[in-house]
């Protein structure tokens, strides 16, 4: 399928479906955040060499607990074990990054839908969105509870990038206020369907290859359910990708395309993409969480070179949505 697209993050995207080859030659750097204020300057430089090298690392000592992970994981199952009947009480309305969708996701790079169901929580989204608490009590508390610990660490690992890049330590935190009603930072909960496995990947992807439309995403693996693959989107051309091992004590961050445009290309964009298990490899249901740091709609996108014009978060961000999902809006 080849599309044609008005931002060129969605043009390049066009070109990597392809299963590629698999390496492990890549460094996956583990980055410790224990003790952050007293460690800020050892912890914002190794930060910024991973996020200009590759734009991916992972967290560890990163300061939210495992039982909350864990407790987290089980509000998806919760969720995702609803039946459809009710699931679909809630879906995820037109242009919108919030509530229930199945199989809806079609990536510019595949042309194929991602074998998968997903929940996404906005806050000021969230209007008839909610599960009630007869059907699933204290889900709302207790997934906006962790998406608030997302954000909290979200914003530590943007205050280091803010630095770097000449702007003030809380530019990004004031970007992504979520006080603010036109906050739009997502928490995803995604489940990816069982399946029976592959001898060989196809064009059927649990979650084609692309990259993050936020400005940086914390993903949260499951012990066990891997699949996820990444490739540094300055070596797109050479599909070959790095299987990511799912590890429950870290936390696996990229950045995105709104975080490499701000900063000028200097931080990168990450390429990943979760594949098909081969027939050998555990083919039941895949569980992961993730949180995409979007910047507030009315922020304005621009970074200190001013390399490229200025752009409202919300446009930027309706111009991928619009260009991901099958009713094309
Ligand atoms: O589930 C995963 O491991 C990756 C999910 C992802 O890349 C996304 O939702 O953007
Ligand atoms: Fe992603």
């Amino acid at each position: 399928m080849t599309a044609s697209y008005t931002l060129e993050e969605l043009n390049r995207e066009t070109t990597f479906g392809a299963a590629g080859q698999e390496v492990d030659d890549r460094e996956i750097r583990i980055i410790d955040m224990s003790h952050f204020e007293s460690r800020r300057e050892e912890i914002r430089e190794q930060l910024w060499q991973a996020a200009t090298e590759t734009g991916f690392f992972q967290l560890s000592q990163h300061g939210i607990s495992q039982t909350d992970i864990e407790a987290a994981f089980s509000e998806s199952e919760r969720f995702f074990n609803l039946p459809d009947s009710i699931k679909g009480q809630y879906p995820r309305p037109k242009g919108i990054n919030a509530g229930w969708e199945s199989r809806s996701q079609i990536r510019p790079s595949t042309g194929t839908k991602d074998q998968k169901e997903s929940y996404q929580i906005t806050q000021y989204h969230m209007d008839n969105l909610w599960p009630t608490e007869e059907e699933l009590p204290d889900f709302q508390a207790n997934t906006l509870a962790f998406e608030k610990q997302c954000w909290d660490l979200g914003m530590k690992v943007l205050s280091c990038f803010a630095e770097k890049l000449g702007f003030d330590t809380d530019f990004f935190r004031q970007a992504h206020d979520p006080h603010q009603t036109d906050y739009q930072s997502t928490l995803r909960l995604l489940h990816y369907y069982p399946t029976k496995g592959v001898t060989e990947q196809g064009n059927i992807w649990r979650a084609g290859a692309h990259t993050d439309f936020d400005c940086l995403t914390l993903l949260f693996q499951h012990e066990g359910h891997g699949g996820l693959q990444v490739c540094p989107g300055e070596e797109a051309e050479s599909q070959r990708w790095t299987n990511i091992p799912p590890r429950g004590d870290v936390i696996t961050c990229n950045i995105g395309d709104m975080l490499m445009r701000w900063s000028d290309d200097q931080l990168k964009s990450n390429l990943h993409r979760v594949r098909q298990p081969r027939i050998d490899e555990y083919c039941g249901s895949r569980h992961s969480i993730a949180f995409f740091c979007q910047a507030n709609k009315s922020q304005i996108i621009q970074g200190p070179n001013k390399r490229y014009h200025a752009i409202r978060a919300d446009d930027f961000l309706n111009q991928r949505i619009q260009a991901n999902f099958v009713d094309n809006k």
